[in-house]
């Protein structure tokens, strides 16, 4: 069993070498100013062109974005991931005006959460399931919080899909056992603390089960 992977959340180069020499697609720049893995536009776009040198796909983290912001960073990223309330006119909108690919993030607790990434099959290019995160939490994403990965067992769609939520090097290969997945998406199971990714725990996670 192998897996392509999303390395999200990272902010040094240490973090982009660990994640091309093992193998990761993907790798996430937050752009949402509360998260501890914050990055802003210069050093995306400094990231950015490092991480496709070592031949990464890039993808900017957004939740409910403006225009403005969009502007500003969306330039230094192959993918624009939305995590916010987004609603599918807004996701299509985003893609056509910035010219990039959308990933839309759909929270999920329970079985009925999953329907809704069905709306996005026109506006979005993948979709990402992710833990719906406790009420009152202040990051939509990048909690370490599960779901119940057997809900994904019977999801089909047209569009590729990612696993995300509380993976890590432990339970990557019951999670793609349970669930079917064919891309994982990681980020607080690759740090030491919240936002300080670990290139150790980067490597032990893509040569567990990725690629
Ligand atoms: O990571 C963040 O800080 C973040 C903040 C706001 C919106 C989304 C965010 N992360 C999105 C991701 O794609 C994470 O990789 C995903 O939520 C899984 O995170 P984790 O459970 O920590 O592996």
């Amino acid at each position: 069993m192998s897996v392509l992977v999303k390395i999200c959340g990272v902010s040094s180069i240490a973090a982009l070498d660990a994640a091309a020499e093992g193998g990761a697609a993907w790798v996430g720049f937050v752009f949402f100013p509360p998260s501890p893995r914050y990055v802003d536009a210069r050093l995306a776009r400094d990231l950015a062109d490092y991480a496709r040198g070592k031949g990464l796909e890039t993808v900017g983290v957004y939740v409910d974005p403006d225009d403005h912001l969009l502007k500003e960073t969306a330039v230094a990223v192959d993918w624009v991931q939305l995590h916010g309330t987004e609603s599918p006119e807004r996701a299509m909108a985003i893609g056509r005006t910035f010219a990039r690919k959308i990933i839309k993030a759909i929270p999920i607790r329970a079985a009925d959460d999953i329907r809704l990434a069905k709306a996005y099959e026109q506006a979005a290019q993948m979709i990402l399931f992710d833990a719906k995160p406790p009420p009152g939490h202040k990051l939509p994403g990048g909690n370490g919080h599960s779901f119940e990965w057997s809900l994904m067992r019977d999801y089909r769609s047209s569009l590729p899909w990612m696993l995300s939520g509380g993976l890590d090097r432990d339970n990557l290969e019951a999670a793609v056992a349970a669930s079917g997945a064919l891309i994982a998406d990681v980020s607080s199971g690759i740090e030491t603390a919240p936002g300080v990714k670990s290139v150790e725990k980067i490597t032990d996670f893509l040569s567990s089960h990725a690629n």
